[in-house]
């Protein structure tokens, strides 16, 4: 597993604030990486240092093997890393345009390719004055990937979309990484959007990293049989301290190999089973364990 993105000992203070404290880390090249944490974890901070837009105290960061502070490295990379802001003047399309000359790829950037990629071809000649906080999150992320870069770093790319726009995004995102080869790293809040679009996660707490891996890894550990079958007091009773409801089901704490035995031990009680799936942890009850954070899933989803 080579490694895009490498940390060793990285700690960032402001004054008292410790932004990162001593943070390990190894982002493999390809696929999609989350970094996530609660509000003042580090997760900016940490994409700032790799971007060489602000300077580690301590430790070292090392992106595509090389410092993060050579531009060499810099122009293989593509971010954003806030909500962007353009001229207002000027139209999706020249916008793309201008920052094309800017970055020194003039002739080479394909702006009604990356303007179609991000879902913004029909407003390509409307003045981003007008445009939604999703579209212009969309502009820059047409921006970021003009360069055709093969590490794209982006700071909750669905912040102020729409639910349309998130799957539009969540297809846009998954495509660079399997389409096109490139290795997307990202922040978000929305933890389930993280789960269906990341290979694999790192939380931090406190600028500290408190858990890594793969998405399937994680969620596989704590993994319950769910089963929708009747009557409910009948299986809760043949479960015993194994058995627990939710909502009208009733999860069984059991291994993939009791599974089978449990279902024809329960059918020859005379319990109907209507439906039978494994279910894991998800990525928000690991989230919330590790980082102690308090739980209020309305203001989680509508970051
Ligand atoms: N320029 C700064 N000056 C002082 N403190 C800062 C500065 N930038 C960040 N911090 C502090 O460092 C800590 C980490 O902030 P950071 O923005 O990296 O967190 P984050 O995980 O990105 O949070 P969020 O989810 O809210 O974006 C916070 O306590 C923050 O207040």
């Amino acid at each position: 597993m080579t490694a895009v993105i490498e940390t060793r000992g990285l700690t960032k203070t402001y004054g008292a604030v410790r932004a990162l404290d001593g943070l390990d880390l190894s982002i493999p090249r390809g696929g999609v990486y989350g970094v996530l944490g609660p509000n003042g974890a580090g997760k900016s901070t940490l994409f700032r240092i790799l971007l060489g837009l602000i300077r580690a105290t301590q430790g070292e960061a090392r992106v595509m093997g090389g410092s993060v502070n050579e531009i060499s490295h810099m122009r293989r990379m593509g971010s954003m890393i806030e909500t962007p802001r353009f001229p207002p003047y000027m139209t999706a399309r020249q916008v793309l345009r201008w920052l094309a000359l800017e970055h020194g790829i003039g002739g080479s950037a394909d702006i009604p390719h990356w303007l179609a990629r991000v879902g913004l071809s029909e407003a390509a000649d409307r003045k981003v004055r007008g445009f939604s906080v999703g579209m212009m999150q969309r502009l820059g992320v047409a921006a970021a990937l003009m360069s055709r870069p093969e590490l794209v770093i982006l700071d909750e790319p669905t912040s102020g979309m729409d639910p349309p726009g998130i799957q539009e995004m969540r297809a846009l995102i998954r495509s660079l990484a399997t389409d096109d080869g490139v290795t997307v790293v990202l922040a978000s809040h929305q933890l389930l959007e993280v789960q269906r679009v990341c290979d694999r996660v790192a939380i931090l707490n406190k600028g500290r990293l408190v858990r890594e891996g793969s998405v399937s890894e994680l969620t596989a550990v704590g993994e319950r049989l769910r089963l929708a079958a009747g009557p409910v007091e009948r299986v809760l009773e043949a479960l015993g301290a194994k058995g627990s409801r939710d909502g009208d089901a009733v999860l069984a704490d059991v291994s993939r190999a009791e599974g089978p035995a449990l279902i024809r031990a329960l059918v020859e009680q005379g319990v109907d089973i209507h439906e039978a799936r494994w279910v894991g942890a998800d990525l928000e009850s690991i989230f919330f364990s590790e980082t102690g954070a308090v739980q209020a899933p309305e203001t989680i989803h509508a970051v």
